[in-house]
Formats: C-alpha cells, structure tokens, sequence
C-alpha cells in the first residue's frame, strides 16, 4: 500500500522496514501512515511492535532499511530544529545538575526556548537546582525530559511513554501543561502509550501498529466510527458479509466487534460505537492482518 505524503503531514512513512542486523527480523515491515500536522496522535501496540523504532526513525536516530520517513516535510535527522524527541529511557547528562541541564537545553536552541515552561516543569518548585540528573528517580528524569522536549518550541513533539513512570499527580498535571501548550501552539504530538483510556481522553489520533505493521491509522472519531459493537440473538454465522474483527458467544448470542459493510444492520441487533480500549484490544487480538483496516489518507 502506498501513502502519499501530504503537504500537510507531520509525520509519514511509506513501505518502512527496519532491520537492525543483518539476516535478523524485520521489526518494522513495510509501514505506511500519515500523520497530519496538528494532531495529538496515539502511538500504541504491543511490546516489541516497533513503536520506539519507529520514533526513532523520525527522530533521526536510525534509518530505516528500505522505505521513507517524512518529517515536517523533509527527511528526518537528528537535531532537527523543530522536532523534539523524548526518549524511551531518557537519556541525560547524570554529572549535570537540573540548572546545567535545563541551561543546555536553552544554549542548544538559540532564539527557540521557552525558558518559562521549561522552568514551570522542571525548575525550583520541583527540584534544587544544585541536584545532579544522576540521582534522581526515573519519574523525576521524566520530568527533566519533557521540560527540555517542551522548551524546545518544535513543530513536531515525539513522545515515547511521556507519562509511564510518573504518579498520578504528576500525570495530571504534566499531560495538563501538554494539552494546553498542544492548544496554544497547534504543535504535532507522536505519544506512544499502553495505557490507552489516558489516551483517549488527550488525542484525537490514532496509529496502532502490530508486528511492524500499521493496523489501523485515522482520527480517532473516524475510526471508532468505522466499526461497531453488535449483540443479537443466534450464531456467528449472522456476521456474514461483515468484516469481523472479534467474535464471541454470550449466552444463546453472539457479541462482536466488526467493521460493517455498508449494508443496513438487522433492526433486532443492538449496536454501538466502541470505546477505544476496546477496538485496539479486539484488533490486536486479531491475527489476521490482511484485512484492509486501515483508513486511508484523503487524496
Ligand atoms: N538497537 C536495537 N538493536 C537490536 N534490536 C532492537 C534494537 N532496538 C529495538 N530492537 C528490537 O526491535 C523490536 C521492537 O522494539 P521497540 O522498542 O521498537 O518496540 P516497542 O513497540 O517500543 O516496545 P515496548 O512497548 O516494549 O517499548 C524488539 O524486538 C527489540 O528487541
């Protein structure tokens, strides 16, 4: 499948496959999305999907064996003025202190640093400004990253599991403070998560990949409403013609989630939308990845 790289894409890959050595497996086999500039996309799947590969690939940090990577229009790379990257294991300079590191951060992006939401995230209401990055915790390394990622004022935010070590409080208010600069300054955000109901709450985006591959891709609005939840009376055999992503017998009848064909449903069956949690679990429940599933971009 081919994916034309929209002039207002953020992010695009077309047939990306990465392979980090030789005669090893394909962790990305021939990706294709788009991500349109100014959505907070949801970037989910299971471990080993290839989710940090994939962000580092548009971070520039690898390159893919065969395939593209558009990023804000052009090829990725690292440094990339307007592209943000906060790594998986968060990598920083542990002999720096909070004040090097944040200070680093505003040398490193002369003209481009938002000292006062770098500050609000990481300064002196939440650390001494003497402590050394080295002894602070992963949650607290967390919040050094995102500062220095927010400060930054890229076009394209590239998160990777921006909020998995941190408490509840700090969540809040950390996935607040990225709402609302996503909201003041349309930024593009790539968050890969697992914990999808925080997802759904903050993106309006989705890209679900499963073994290397995009397995659905769209707003997330559109893509919920693609499919639907079914509950009636009899067997499976009544979801013929319908593209069935999940199926079970409750009592003498059937539930299921399917991507219905067009054709007006049976007015004894009870239908609604499903929730998010619920089409990434069916489809990553799904083995069968022919099904076309995935929203195609507009032309
Ligand atoms: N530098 C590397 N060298 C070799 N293999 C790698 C490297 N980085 C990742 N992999 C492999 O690529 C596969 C995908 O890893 P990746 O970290 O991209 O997945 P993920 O979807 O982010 O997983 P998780 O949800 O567990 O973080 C894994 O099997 C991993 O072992």
């Amino acid at each position: 499948m081919s994916y034309l790289t929209s002039p207002d894409a953020a992010l695009a890959a077309d047939g990306v496959s990465k392979r980090y050595r030789r005669g090893g497996p394909d962790v990305l086999d021939g990706c294709g999305f788009t991500v349109p500039a100014g959505v907070v996309c949801a970037l989910v799947g299971p471990n080993g999907a290839g989710k940090s590969t994939l962000l580092e690939l548009a971070a520039g940090l690898q390159r893919p064996t065969s395939g593209s990577v558009t990023v804000l229009g052009g090829p990725p790379h690292a440094g990339h003025p307007k592209v943000a990257y906060l790594a998986q294991h968060r990598p920083l300079f542990t002999r720096f202190t909070v004040a090097e590191t944040l200070r680093l951060g505003a040398r490193l992006n002369p003209g481009n640093w938002d000292v006062r939401l770098a500050e609000r995230i990481a300064g002196p209401a939440h650390f001494h400004s003497k402590e050394r990055v080295g002894n602070l915790s992963g949650g607290e390394r967390t919040r050094i990253g995102l500062a220095l990622a927010l400060g930054k004022r890229a076009d394209l935010l590239l998160l990777d599991e921006p909020m998995a070590d941190l408490d509840v409080l700090a969540r809040q208010e950390l996935m607040g403070l990225l709402m609302a600069h996503v909201a003041d300054t349309g930024t593009t955000v790539v968050m890969s998560s697992h914990i999808i109901s925080e997802l759904a709450d903050t993106c309006d985006h989705l890209l679900l990949l499963d073994e290397g591959s995009t397995r659905l891709c769209g707003g997330i609005d559109d893509v919920t409403a693609s499919h639907a939840v079914v509950t009636f009376a009899g067997g499976p055999e009544r979801l013929a013609g319908h593209t069935v992503i999940e199926s079970r017998l409750v009592g003498r009848g059937t539930s299921a989630l399917i991507r219905p064909s067009g054709a007006p449903l049976p007015a004894d069956w009870e239908v609604r939308t499903p929730s998010l949690d619920e089409l990434v679990l069916a489809h990553l429940g799904t083995p069968d990845t022919s099904i076309p599933l995935i929203k195609e971009p507009a032309a």
